[in-house]
């Protein structure tokens, strides 16, 4: 059983996946093994995590889920904890598995409650045995009205006081896309209940799943950790990966400005087009391209040539578009672009060396059909490109709504990945990377200080750098997401996290 961090990468198998694996293990091991190992390595988790709790509460759900927790119980019992449980089963309708484990708490001497003690406190612990990878959640299938008994234990969960410790996954928490199944959302985020949030585990049993690290997820799973319950995961491919750190490239002593490349930041409306000026924009990103390590970095603003020389940073060098040798550069186009990006996007797409397309580079595209053409032909002419949308853009792009995107990020960064034949970055908790003919990537890293105006911008900068200093479309992506996102990770407390701050700092 390890503790998942950020600092190496993760294989992440779904609901099918996982199925898969615990079938074949089940059938080469001992009846009732898996659910003993999951069981064991639950009890020692709750030890080390709640090494002095008074009292134990364990909500257990009617499936095999519900079995780990009762199995955990007997364990806990047994090692002189004050055992409390909720079972939402029946012996006679229980899985086999979810029985015996029943029958082993039952002779462990557990105490049965129907619902949560009513004196629970930040010195005692939950265990939410609910729901794990049985939970259905298509939004095709018809929509369920939970058991009362399941939905109060579940709010009792939600608004704990004391740390909750769940078995797999967060109960009604999809493994496959970070979203709770209809009916069963907490009422309110258990990250924001006006109190000192309630610390948070997960232990994924068997293996890792990709819902636990982006959409709701991250939030609702808060610390995760995983026990593959010595099942190896064979011939098994998984469905996506949680990245880990990049490999430092050194520089070569004998390099100079032109060895890590040009970056062209085009966008920034002028306030006079249409009374918003957006210039700050694509500054931000020109910034953040900078401080990644691009050699030169040049700015074109669309705001008619009243910008000449941004004081705070001469080192970024200001062009009109027709001076631009697009075919030599790398661009990072449309942050702040508004409706003045329109008129150079063509030329843009079609002769950029290497390119990086965000904001209303991308509300634009989503209008012409013409431009997406040019982007797909981008791809077929081996032409890197990474696209950067939030969930609102992704959904323009796609033709959904944002809640369709959200509903399956994973599936809707790798539309946007094939339908423009680009790598995509959909960014938002738990940001997907996602190539043509490529297992897509959760980033690990970020948190909600990058919440604030401008730090897209940023990161599309910063992709631009990598992009510029020779790597390929998808590790400039990769590598450029996950630092951005740890320069918000190791952010002091008391300073403001600011878009130009963070541009600042991503370098390192
Ligand atoms: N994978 C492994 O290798 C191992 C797996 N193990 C463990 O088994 C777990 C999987 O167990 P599982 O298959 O019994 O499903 P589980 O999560 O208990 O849920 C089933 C219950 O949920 C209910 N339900 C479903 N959807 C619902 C909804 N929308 N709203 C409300 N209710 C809903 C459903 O009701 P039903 O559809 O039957 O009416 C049924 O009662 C897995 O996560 C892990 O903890 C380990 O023991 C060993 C190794
Ligand atoms: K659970």
């Amino acid at each position: 059983m390890h503790r998942i961090t950020p600092h190496q990468p993760h294989p992440l198998f779904n609901t099918a996946a996982t199925r898969r694996l615990e079938k074949a293990a089940a059938a080469a091991l001992p009846p009732h093994t898996l659910m003993q190992r999951a069981g064991l390595a639950v009890a020692q988790l709750a030890q080390a995590l709640a090494p002095h709790a008074r009292t134990v509460w364990i909500a257990c759900g009617p499936g095999n889920n519900g079995g780990d927790g009762l199995e955990a119980a007997m364990h806990l019992q047994r090692s002189g904890r004050k055992v409390i449980v909720t079972w939402l089963g029946q012996p006679d309708t229980a899985p086999a598995d979810a029985r015996a484990s029943w029958q082993r708490a039952r002779d462990a001497g557990v105490a049965w409650a129907d619902a949560a003690p009513n004196d629970l406190d930040a010195n005692d612990l939950c265990i939410d045995a609910l729901l794990g990878i049985g939970v259905a959640s298509s939004p095709h299938s018809p929509p369920r009205t939970p058991d009362a008994r399941l939905l109060t234990c579940l709010q009792a969960l939600h608004h704990s006081p004391a740390p909750v410790l769940a078995v797999d996954l967060p109960s009604g928490l999809d493994a496959d896309t970070g979203q709770f199944a209809a009916g069963l959302t907490p009422d309110t985020p258990p990250h924001l209940h006006h109190r000192a949030p309630t610390p948070r585990h997960t232990l994924s049993l068997l293996t890792l799943k990709p819902g636990l690290f982006t959409a709701t997820g991250r939030d609702a799973a808060g610390h995760v950790w995983l026990d593959d319950l010595g099942v190896e995961p064979g011939h098994e491919p998984p469905n996506a990966w949680l990245s880990g750190p990049a490999l430092p490239a050194p520089r070569a002593h004998a390099s100079h400005k032109g060895s890590y490349g040009d970056v062209a930041v085009v966008g920034g409306e002028g306030l006079a087009a249409r009374g918003m000026g957006m210039a700050g924009a694509a500054l931000l990103a020109a910034s953040a391209a900078l401080h990644s390590g691009a050699g030169r970095v040049l700015v074109t603003l669309l705001d008619d040539g009243h910008l000449q020389l941004d004081p705070q940073q001469p080192e970024l060098m200001l062009r009109r578009f027709d001076a631009l040798a697009l075919e030599q550069l790398t661009m990072v186009c449309g942050c702040g672009g508004g409706q003045a990006i329109a008129h150079v996007l063509p030329e843009v797409i079609s002769r950029a060396a290497r390119l990086v397309l965000d904001a209303d580079a991308l509300n634009t595209i989503a209008t012409q059909a013409a431009l997406h053409a040019l982007v797909v032909a981008r791809g077929q002419h081996g032409q890197p490109t990474v696209i950067t949308p939030h969930p609102l853009e992704a959904a323009r792009l796609l033709g959904l709504t944002t809640a369709e995107v959200q509903a399956d990020r994973l599936d809707a960064a790798q539309q946007l990945a094939d339908q423009f034949n680009c790598v995509a970055v959909l960014k938002g908790s738990g940001t997907v990377i996602a190539a043509p003919d490529r297992v897509p990537a959760i980033n690990p890293t970020g948190n909600a200080r990058l919440a604030t105006a401008g730090t897209g911008d940023v990161l599309a900068g910063m992709v631009g750098a990598h992009l510029a200093a020779g790597a390929s479309a998808w590790r400039a992506a990769s590598e450029a997401v996950y630092q951005h996102g740890q320069a918000a990770d190791v952010w002091p407390a008391g300073l403001a996290l600011t878009a130009s701050a963070l541009a600042r700092r991503v370098g390192g």
